[in-house]
C-alpha cells in the first residue's frame, strides 16, 4: 500500500501469479468494503494526531491520558467528517488503540438496543449515539465472570418508590474488569439479581448512573476506579477496566432493561414470550465480532513475519552469492503459510457468522427464536477456536522473526500483549467450548428421534454413513478434492461427539458424566468448529471470484488450511478410523507440494491485507522491506541513548567499577 523509496521485496512481488488488487476486494468483502478501508486507513496514517509509535515509552498516566485525547479528536472527526457508522468502525479499528469507546459502542449500545424496550430505547439511545452519556457493560465481578448466574450484586425493587435498590452485598460482588468503567463511564448496564417482594429472578441487567454529568465525580453511594496495570507496556493498558461498588445505589423501575422480564408498578414480576438467553444477547453479538477481529490481528502478525522471512538471509551461499531466504526453508513454510491460510480461512468464516447473526437478529424481531441456540453454539465455538488459534501464531510469528521479533519495533510483542485477553474476555475459551459440547450432545441425542439436524449440525443427519465411511484417498491429488476433505473432517467430528455421547451414557448422573468427561468433550467440540471453519472456506471458493488467478491461489489456501490441521490432529482422524497411517502419509505429502505453490505468492498474498505501514507499526513488517537501516536508526531514538554515559552511572557503575580495579591492585 506504501510508496515511494526503494522496494526490497518488488523482486518478490513480481514473482506473484495473481491479482492482488482482486484478492484486495475479496479480502474486503467487496469493492465498497475495500474503499472505505482503503481511504481511513490512509486518513489514520497521514495525521499525526493519530502517532502511535511512543506507546511503550508513555508511563500509565501519559498513555490513559492519550487514549483520551485520541479518542475525543476521532470523535470530533467522525463528525467534521460526517462519517457513516461503517466508516467510523474503520477508523476505530485503524486508530488501533483499545479505548472505552469499544464498550460504549460495542456493549453499552448494543445492550440497551438488544434488552431494552422500545421505550427505553427510544430514551437512552439517542443520548448515547450522540455520547452525551458514555456506557460501560459491568457484568463481570471479583468473585465470578464465567459463571453468570453466580453473581452477586443485587437489585431490590422497592415497591413504595417504584425504585430498585442496586447493592454490592460482599466483597466479591464488587465489579471487576469492565472497560471504560475506571475513569470514564457515565453510566453502565449493571448485572445484577432482581430481587422483588423477596424472591430472586435471576440477573438482569440495569442502567445506572455512575458520575456525575458536571463534574464527572462518582454519585452517592458509587465507589468507582481502575484496576490496575495489566499485561504488557502499552498494550491493554489503555483500557480502564475498572472495580465498581454500589452501596444501596437508587435507580428507578424503568431503568431496568426489560425486554425479556418486566417488573409493574404493583411490583408484579411478568416473563414476556423472549427467552431469558437473551440477557446473553450482547456477548453473542461481541463474539461474532471478534471472529473478524481475529483475522485481522492474525493477518497483521503474518503480514510481518512473512515480509520479514523473504527479507531475512541466513546460510546457504554459494560461491560468495547471497544467503538463503528464510522464508525458503521448508521448517520456514511449514510454520508460516498455514498461520496466512488461516488468516484467509477466519476472514470468511467471519464473513460467514456476521450472516449468521443478521440473520437470527432479523428473526428475533420476528418472534422466531428457533436458531438461537445454533447462533449460541456457533459463536462461543468460533470465538474460542479462533482466538486461541490467534494468540498462538502471534507468538509463532515472533518466533519465526528469530531475535529481532522479540524487539518492540517489530511490533509483534505488543500485539501480542494486546490481543490474548480476547482468549478470556467475552467467555473463557474452554467454558464457551464447553457450551458447544452441551449443544452437540443435545444433537446427537436426538439423532434416533426424526428431528433432523440442521444449520452447522446438518452434516450428522448423514450419521449412518459417516460413521462407517471408510476415506477414498489413494493418491496425493485425492487430497486436493473438497469432498474428500470435507468427508474426513465430518466424519471426524461426529464420532468424536458420538464416543462422547456414548460414554456419556454410562454415568447415572449426566452432570458427573459431562464434568468427568469434559477434556474428551472439549476436543470433540473443536473438531466440529474445525469443520465449521472448513466447509465456510470450500463454500466461499464455490462463489464467483473475478480476478486473473485470485481462485486458485485461495483454493491452494483452503487446501494448507485443511490438511495442516489434518496433519497436527491425525491422531483424532487415525484413532476414529477415518483415515489410514498410509492416507495421513498422503495427505502429508500433499501439504509439502502445496506449500511450494504458495511459496512464489506469499508476499502478494499478505500484500492483499492492503495494511499501511502506520497500521502494521512493525519495522520487519515495512512494505519496502528495508529493514536493516530503519532497525540501526530506531535504536538510536531509544531513551536510553540520549546519553552516553548512563545516569547511573557515577551512583552504581563507577563504585562497583572502583572496587574491582581496588580488588585487583591488592
Ligand atoms: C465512534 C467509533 C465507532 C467505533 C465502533 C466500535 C465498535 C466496537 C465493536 C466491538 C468492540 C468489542 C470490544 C470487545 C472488548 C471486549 C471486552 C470484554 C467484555 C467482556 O468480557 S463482557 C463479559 C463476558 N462474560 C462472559 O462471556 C461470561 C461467560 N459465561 C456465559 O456466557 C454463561 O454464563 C455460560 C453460557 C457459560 C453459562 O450460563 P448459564 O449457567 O446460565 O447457562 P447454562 O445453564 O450453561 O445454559 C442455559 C441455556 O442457555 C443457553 N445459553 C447460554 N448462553 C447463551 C447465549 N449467549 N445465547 C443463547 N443461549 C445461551 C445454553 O446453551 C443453555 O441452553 P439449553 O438449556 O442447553 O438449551
Ligand atoms: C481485558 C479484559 C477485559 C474485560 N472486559 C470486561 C467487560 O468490559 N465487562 C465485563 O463484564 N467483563 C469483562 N472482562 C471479564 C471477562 O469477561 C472474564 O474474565 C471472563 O468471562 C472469564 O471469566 P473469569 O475471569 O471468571 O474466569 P474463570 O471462570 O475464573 O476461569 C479460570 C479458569 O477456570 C476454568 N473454568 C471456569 N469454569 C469452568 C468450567 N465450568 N469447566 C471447566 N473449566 C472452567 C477456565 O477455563 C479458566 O482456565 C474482561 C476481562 C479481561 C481480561
Amino acid at each position: 500500500m506504501e510508496g515511494g523509496g526503494v522496494d526490497h521485496l518488488a523482486e518478490e512481488r513480481q514473482k506473484s501469479r495473481f491479482d492482488v488488487d482482486e484478492m484486495k476486494i475479496v479480502w474486503a468483502g467487496s469493492r465498497h468494503a475495500f474503499e472505505v478501508s482503503d481511504r481511513v486507513a490512509r486518513l489514520v496514517a497521514s495525521d499525526p494526531a493519530f502517532r502511535k509509535d511512543n506507546r511503550n515509552l508513555l508511563s500509565r498516566k501519559e498513555l490513559f491520558k492519550n487514549t483520551l485525547r485520541k479518542a475525543a479528536y476521532a470523535w470530533k472527526r467522525i463528525m467534521e467528517l460526517r462519517l457513516t457508522e461503517e466508516e467510523a468502525a474503520k477508523l476505530r479499528f485503524f486508530i488501533d488503540e483499545p479505548a472505552y469507546t469499544d464498550l460504549h459502542w460495542g456493549m453499552f449500545v448494543p445492550a440497551i438496543k438488544g434488552q431494552g424496550t422500545e421505550e427505553q430505547q427510544q430514551k437512552w439511545l439517542p443520548l448515547a449515539y450522540k455520547m452525551q452519556i458514555i456506557g460501560c457493560y459491568a457484568q463481570t465481578e471479583l468473585g465470578h465472570g464465567s459463571n453468570v448466574q453466580g453473581l452477586e450484586t443485587t437489585a431490590t425493587f422497592d415497591p413504595q418508590t417504584d425504585e430498585f435498590i442496586i447493592n454490592s452485598p460482599t466483597l466479591t460482588s464488587s465489579k471487576w474488569w469492565p472497560g471504560g468503567l475506571g475513569k470514564v463511564s457515565t453510566h453502565a448496564v449493571a448485572y445484577a439479581r432482581l430481587i422483588v417482594n423477596g424472591q430472586d429472578h435471576g440477573v438482569h441487567g440495569f442502567i445506572v448512573q455512575l458520575r456525575s454529568l458536571d463534574d464527572h465525580m462518582p454519585l452517592p453511594g458509587i465507589t468507582v476506579g481502575d484496576i490496575g496495570m495489566k499485561f504488557g507496556s502499552g498494550a491493554y493498558n489503555t483500557m480502564d477496566n475498572g472495580v465498581l461498588r454500589f452501596d444501596h445505589v437508587r435507580i428507578p423501575r424503568n431503568q431496568m432493561l426489560m425486554r425479556v422480564l418486566q417488573v409493574t408498578r404493583e411490583g408484579k414480576v411478568v416473563q414476556s414470550d423472549v427467552p431469558r438467553q437473551l440477557i446473553y444477547g450482547t456477548m453473542v453479538y461481541v463474539r461474532q465480532t471478534i471472529v473478524s477481529d481475529a483475522s485481522s490481528a492474525l493477518s497483521r502478525a503474518v503480514c510481518i513475519a512473512t515480509r520479514y522471512s523473504a527479507v531475512r538471509r541466513q546460510f546457504g551461499s554459494q560461491k560468495g552469492g547471497p544467503e538463503t531466504q528464510v522464508i525458503d526453508y521448508k521448517t520456514q513454510q511449514s510454520r508460516l503459510f498455514p498461520l496466512l491460510a488461516s488468516a484467509y480461512a477466519f476472514r470468511f468464516v467471519g464473513e460467514w457468522l456476521k450472516w449468521l447473526y443478521t440473520d437470527v437478529t432479523q428473526r428475533l424481531q420476528a418472534n422466531d427464536f428457533s436458531t438461537l441456540p445454533e447462533a449460541h453454539a456457533c459463536t462461543a465455538g468460533l470465538k474460542s477456536l479462533t482466538t486461541s488459534a490467534t494468540a498462538d501464531a502471534i507468538e509463532e510469528c515472533r518466533k519465526l522473526c528469530g531475535g529481532h521479533g522479540y524487539l518492540t519495533s517489530s511490533g509483534l510483542p505488543e500485539l501480542f500483549a494486546v490481543y490474548i485477553p480476547a482468549c478470556t474476555y467475552e467467555g473463557d475459551n474452554t467454558v464457551l467450548l464447553l457450551q458447544v459440547a452441551r449443544f452437540l450432545m443435545k444433537t446427537v441425542s436426538q439423532l434416533g428421534s426424526g428431528k433432523q439436524p440442521v444449520g452447522s449440525t446438518a452434516y450428522m443427519s448423514r450419521a449412518e454413513h459417516l460413521m462407517q465411511c471408510r476415506c477414498s484417498a489413494q493418491r496425493v491429488e485425492d487430497w486436493l478434492k473438497p469432498d474428500v476433505v470435507l468427508e474426513a473432517f465430518e466424519a471426524r467430528a461426529l464420532r468424536m461427539s458420538v464416543a462422547c455421547a456414548q460414554n456419556l451414557s454410562k454415568f447415572s448422573n449426566p452432570e458427573e458424566g459431562f464434568a468427568e468427561l469434559s477434556a474428551d468433550l472439549a476436543e470433540a467440540a473443536i473438531a466440529h468448529c474445525q469443520l465449521i471453519v472448513v466447509s465456510k472456506f470450500v463454500e466461499k471458493l464455490q462463489q464467483d471470484i473475478p480476478g486473473q488467478g485470485v481462485k486458485q491461489q485461495l483454493q491452494t489456501l483452503c487446501f494448507v488450511y485443511s490438511l495442516h490441521l489434518l496433519h497436527k490432529h491425525q491422531g483424532d482422524f487415525l484413532s476414529t478410523g477415518c483415515i489410514t497411517p498410509k492416507q495421513a502419509s498422503l495427505a502429508n505429502e500433499q501439504l509439502r507440494s502445496l506449500y511450494s505453490q504458495v511459496r512464489p505468492n506469499a508476499i502478494a498474498l499478505v500484500d492483499a491485507f492492503n495494511y499501511t505501514d502506520h497500521y502494521l507499526g512493525s519495522v520487519l513488517g515495512r512494505y519496502d522491506g528495508n529493514v536493516y537501516p530503519t532497525l540501526y536508526e530506531d535504536a538510536w531514538k531509544d531513551p536510553l541513548n540520549d546519553s552516553v554515559v548512563p545516569d547511573g552511572y557515577h551512583e552504581y557503575l563507577r563504585p562497583v567499577l572502583k572496587q574491582q580495579l581496588r580488588n585487583a591492585r591488592l
